[in-house]
């Protein structure tokens, strides 16, 4: 029998597979097994946020699947759980619940409720490798007959039980394509079980030593020794991005780019091109063939890996909802739970994913306030490599002084802005997994989804500004440009009447608002002038789009508006003092 479902253009949600779970359970992990498609999956609830969607084999036949974000119960408290349950009460062919073993209790709240649909549910008991090492076991067989249904145990990132719940998938899938009526409805019948009593019947608890990775993941939760790791996680993971990135930046790629490609490329295009605007467009002060290659791979991609590195470790590990608990109170201060700190790291990667996990905050008040302290003061990754490669040499004061203004700003709006926002946070208790030895593969594959990412995303926007830059300077816009922005660029803010590509630019992507001032021989305070300009400076395209898109126009037009006010008001203020500073020490 031929099962192949019409997609007509449009993901038919209502033939799929659904794998539905709490949050954090491995329905991601599952998904990418069963299609071959390599989704984001993280050591914390709220990974998923919107829907994936995948084909996998059955019986030969394409069969779609989608991963749903994780949801606690059917009442969906976040706009990700949202998601979940619209797809839900849609419809699909089968239902793969995914369970965690070590939370079975929980978990099963959210299976009862998915009874009520008339749709056959296949039960993916995954995690039974943390529940081993946690000296809990499941009578699978036993669950499975007081569920009335296939209980599959699993550990999906070891591909263990995956052939086994693909067989179940294909089976029930095809049954209820062939049956006319739904399910034979034995196989729907409602227990009189309580969750309890299916517990008792099924878990054994045994006392196991607990494992050293447990009682570091406890410990990291206490006040003492949590706050001083926390700062020795922080440390580290500045050393590795910074200091990492530096080494490899002058040590590998930089005398790559310099030494090397640039002497042969300029050869090149001088053999073939004669002096004119082509040959400086291609190689001259802002050639796209130079700066397009030395920006984006030997200054910012450094960076920007190392970043990934570090953020996919502690994202896998399950150390960041341990962060969450510890930061708690602080967060709160600014109006934001502690378990909105992932979103809030992240974007320090880049915006666009960060906006889009606030989705699993619980409340409007939460998302809106994250995500304007986001796109007011928090730096990508590609921008911090700017400021890195900007700053790093000349000054690490500097340096410093754009990170901890940027805190303070963070602080000071997410304060005020707790107070105008109407609402409030819903209280949540933050959940927290068990810490895990990050799977190899998975790890690996993510960094190279997140640098892919930034290479696709950043270096066509990149060249494309470049080229902007090379036409500006090589028509004499520039002058144009220049004296326009003359009372704001040179008299407000001290900078030469060329920086005024950066505002230009700097609409682009965050860190092209950087690179130009690389290339102008300025002073510190100029430096440090042009770097807190473009911290504050407008989101960029991307980010407008996104914010748009999960919020309305209005909203990011006040966010456009107020991040540009910020950044000039800032700027020109810090021109002003600075001057004054050094009128004084001059005397
Ligand atoms: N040790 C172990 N780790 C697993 C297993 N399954 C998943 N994981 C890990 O558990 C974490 C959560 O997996 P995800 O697939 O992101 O979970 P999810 O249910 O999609 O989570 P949300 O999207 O947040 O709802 C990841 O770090 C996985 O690598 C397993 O069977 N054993
Ligand atoms: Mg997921």
């Amino acid at each position: 029998m031929d099962c192949h479902v019409e997609y007509d253009g449009k993901f038919d949600h209502k033939n799929a597979v659904l794998l539905i779970g709490n949050p954090n359970v491995g329905k991601s992990v599952i998904f990418s097994k069963l299609t071959g498609i390599h989704v984001m999956s993280s050591n914390y609830a709220g990974t998923t946020v919107q829907l994936m969607t995948g084909k996998m084999e059955a019986n030969k036949a394409k069969v779609p699947v989608v991963d749903l974000p994780g949801t606690y119960s059917l009442q969906a408290n976040s706009e990700a759980e949202m998601v979940a349950v619209n797809i839900l009460n849609q419809g699909g062919r089968v239902i793969v619940c995914v369970l965690d073993a070590t939370n079975l209790a929980r978990d099963l709240m959210l299976a009862r409720e998915l009874e009520k649909f008339q749709v056959p549910i296949v039960y993916a008991l995954n995690l039974v490798d943390v529940a081993e090492r946690k000296g809990i076991s499941i009578d699978s067989k036993e669950l499975g007959r007081l569920l009335h249904a296939p209980v599959i145990e699993t550990v999906a990132t070891k591909n263990i039980g995956i052939p086994q719940l693909k067989e179940s998938i294909a089976y029930f899938y095809h049954a209820s394509i062939d049956s006319s009526e739904r399910l034979d409805s034995s196989f729907k019948t409602l227990h009189d079980e309580s969750i309890d009593e299916i517990v008792n019947q099924v878990e054994t608890i045994s006392t196991v030593k607990q494992t050293w990775i447990d009682r570091i993941g406890e410990a990291m939760l206490r006040p003492i020794p949590g706050v001083p790791i926390a700062m020795f996680v922080l440390a580290l993971s500045l050393g590795i991005v910074v200091g990492g990135g530096k080494a490899l930046r002058s040590l590998l790629l930089l005398p790559i780019v310099n030494d090397f490609y640039v002497p042969n490329i300029t050869a090149l295009v001088e053999r073939f091109l004669s002096e004119g605007a082509l040959q400086n467009i291609l190689v001259g002060e802002f050639g796209v063939l130079v700066k397009g290659i030395e920006w984006p791979f030997a200054l910012i991609l450094p960076y920007v890996l190392l970043f990934y590195f570090v953020l996919s470790f502690l994202e896998d590990s399950g150390y960041l909802p341990r962060l969450a608990v510890l930061v708690d109170g602080l967060l709160r201060k600014v109006g934001l739970p502690g378990h909105n700190i992932v979103p809030f790291i992240m974007g320090y990667g880049c915006a666009v994913p960060a906006i889009l996990g606030t989705r699993a905050s619980t409340s409007y008040k939460e998302r809106l306030i994250l995500t304007c302290l986001i796109s007011i003061g928090v730096p990508c990754t590609a921008q911090t490599g700017a400021f890195i490669a900007l700053l790093g040499d000349q000054s690490i004061l500097a340096l410093l002084f754009i990170f901890i203004l940027s805190f303070g700003v963070i602080i000071f709006a997410g304060t005020m802005l707790n107070r105008w926002v109407p609402g409030r946070a819903e209280p949540v208790i933050i959940d927290v997994p068990s810490l895990l030895v990050p799977n190899f593969s998975s790890f690996m594959k993510k960094i190279w989804i997140r640098l892919k990412h930034f290479l696709l995303e950043a270096e066509i926007p990149m060249m494309l500004g470049i080229i902007l830059a090379a036409l500006i300077f090589e028509t004499a816009l520039i002058h144009l440009l220049g004296s326009w922005l003359e009372p704001l660029m040179v008299h407000w803010l001290g900078l030469p009447k060329e920086a005024s590509i950066t505002l230009l630019l700097g609409i682009i992507r965050r860190e092209l608002a950087v690179m130009p001032l690389l290339e102008m021989n300025l002073s510190v305070l100029q430096l440090i002038v042009g770097s807190v300009v473009a911290l504050f400076y407008l989101p960029c395209i991307s980010v407008f789009i996104v914010l748009v898109k999960e919020f309305k126009l209005k909203v990011a037009i006040y966010l456009f508006l107020a991040t540009t006010t910020l950044a000039l008001l800032f700027g020109g203020l810090i021109h002003q003092i600075g001057r004054f500073v050094l009128f004084l020490l001059e005397r």
